[in-house]
């Protein structure tokens, strides 16, 4: 564990709904525990980190090693100045995307080296690993056409242009993550409504973090009854 925080990545493909349920998650955690939430991204969780996305996302074509390393200086930065000092502080950090991306999309996708790709976020993190990873697993054609309907959704970035076939080694490759360390990792299947899958991401994750259902319940039960009116009939 990061003590004194806890450090939660959701992982898969684009339009998974990994930000619709972090920012769920982290209401109910903040709630749950009383922790200040932070919620950030890879890329673009820092002011820098928003100049590399623009540039690895929208901006000229690039071979794979390129790319590995622009992720990478995104999030040693990021590690540095926002995610480190905030698990110092004590706060939960949820970050959408996170080491096991590079993984999924460098290596699975791009095809380069894993260990590779995995040696250098360590490298670029001093090894910071997260305490819980959810992975919402879901087929890319059904993602994709959740983007398209999405408001406001502009045209498609540099990986989304990508094909279907490097989506589904990306969606393999985390799958194969997964099964690897099932400790570390939730798995779910992304295809439920977002109250559903909610609901599921909350019980595995204060399970995997020792959040017991007995906290959860004891702090509802203070919300009810404030200690002022214990007693008042
Ligand atoms: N369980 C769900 N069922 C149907 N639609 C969903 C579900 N979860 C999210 N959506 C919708 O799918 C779209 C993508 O969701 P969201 O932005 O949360 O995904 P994301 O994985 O963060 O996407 P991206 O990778 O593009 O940033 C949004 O329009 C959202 O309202
Ligand atoms: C962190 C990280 C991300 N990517 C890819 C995955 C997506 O195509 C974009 C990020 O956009 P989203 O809005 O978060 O879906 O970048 C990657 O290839 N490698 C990484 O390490």
């Amino acid at each position: 564990m990061n003590a004194p925080g806890y450090f939660i990545s959701f992982e898969g493909g684009e339009g998974v709904g990994k930000s619709t349920q972090s920012r769920l998650l982290g209401d109910w955690l903040a709630g749950l525990t009383g922790r200040e939430v932070v919620l950030t991204r890879e890329p673009g969780g820092t002011a820098l980190g928003q100049e590399l996305r623009a540039a690895v996302m929208h901006g000229q074509d690039m071979g794979p090693r390129a790319e590995a390393l622009i992720y990478a200086a995104d999030r040693a930065h990021h590690v540095d100045t926002l995610v480190r000092p905030a698990l110092e502080r004590g706060a939960v950090v949820i970050t959408d995307r996170y080491l096991d991306s590079s993984v999924a999309y460098q290596a699975g996708g791009r095809e380069l080296p894993a260990r590779e790709v995995e040696r250098l976020s360590r490298w670029a993190t001093r090894g910071l690993s997260t305490d819980v990873t959810v992975l919402l697993d879901l087929d890319p054609e059904v993602a994709a056409e959740r983007r398209a309907r999405a408001e406001g959704k502009g045209g498609l970035d540099r990986l989304e242009r990508a094909g279907i076939e490097f989506h589904t080694r990306v969606r393999d490759a985390f799958l194969q993550r997964a099964a690897a360390d099932p400790e570390r990792w939730v798995v779910i299947d992304a295809s439920a409504p977002v109250d559903d899958l909610q609901a599921q991401i909350r019980v595995d994750v204060a399970a995997r973090l020792g959040l017991t259902p007995v906290v959860a319940e004891a702090t509802t039960l203070d919300e009810t009854v404030p200690d002022s009116q214990e007693g008042v009939s």
